[in-house]
């Protein structure tokens, strides 16, 4: 016990640098892997050790932490500038891509439906939401293809194969067409409401998913949510509609 307490200055000696060794290898080693998240870990790293150090009185160690913090934000911005550049770079393109993104696909709904509801041509399209829509479809034929007005009309078109039955857009994409869907139970429904306005309201009341029909009798355009209908809606109502109900969440 004597000999420790007469060797203390020493032992703090030895501690100091055997600590200051250990850190520089750990930090050298931690400088090679270079990856953006651990600039958090080696900031904790530095400000736990200037603490401890300053606890424990080891002036050098204490004095390289001092060092280290001081200069570790203009280093490590230096050594990772060009991660930080990509990755505020990729911030600002995926917002504006997204936001992009999301009003192509409204503007091309909107237009592939005005085009049909002119020309009385029925159609039936549904957007996914948060739940999945697959396991209520029926038949169907699997497209998996960008979302364009032009591929809309074209598959409502009466000599086409598969005019018949729903288009799915699912995460921003046209994955099928010629779906079956699962007609309303409502027996209040009115008689004269037809199948395929039965079919959007039914699937309609089984998941959160918007359906459009344009009807190929009068050329009008519904959208039903949650088993409720919305109808007579002119292109730009039916924007501002598809605007309000389809988050860019459920495009991705
Ligand atoms: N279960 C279903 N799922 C998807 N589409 C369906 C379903 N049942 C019928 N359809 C579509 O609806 C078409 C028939 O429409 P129908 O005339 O019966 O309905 P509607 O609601 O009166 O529509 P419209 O106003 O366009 O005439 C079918 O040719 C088919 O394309």
């Amino acid at each position: 016990m004597t000999f420790l307490l007469q060797n203390i200055g020493v032992l703090q000696d030895l501690l100091d640098l055997s600590l200051t060794a250990l850190i520089l290898v750990r930090l050298s080693r931690l400088m090679k892997t270079v990856l953006a998240l651990r600039i958090l870990a080696v900031l904790s790293t530095l400000v736990v050790g200037h603490l401890l150090a300053r606890l424990l009185s080891l002036h050098t160690v204490r004095l390289l932490f001092d060092t280290f913090l001081v200069s570790s934000v203009v280093v490590l911005a230096v050594i990772f500038q060009t991660d930080i550049r990509r990755a505020f770079a990729a911030l600002i393109r995926s917002r504006a891509v997204k936001d992009v993104e999301m009003s192509d696909l409204i503007d091309e709904l909107v237009f592939a439906v005005s085009g049909l509801a002119q020309k009385r041509i029925g159609a039936l399209i549904v957007i996914e939401r948060s739940i999945q829509v697959d396991s209520y479809l029926a038949v169907g034929t699997e497209i998996d293809a960008k979302v364009t007005s032009e591929l809309i009309s074209s598959i409502f078109l009466p000599y086409s194969p598969i005019h018949d039955g729903a288009v799915i857009i699912q995460r921003g994409k046209l994955t099928r067409a010629g779906c079956f869907l699962p007609l309303t139970q409502n027996l209040e429904v009115s008689k004269s409401l037809g199948t395929r306005h039965r079919a959007a309201m039914g699937l309609s009341e089984l998941v959160d998913a918007v359906v459009i029909v344009v009807s190929e009798e009068t050329g009008t355009v519904s959208v039903f949510v949650g088993g409720k209908k919305t109808t007579n809606l002119d292109p730009p109502a039916l924007g501002k509609l598809l605007r309000r109900l389809v988050d860019q969440r459920w495009l991705k």
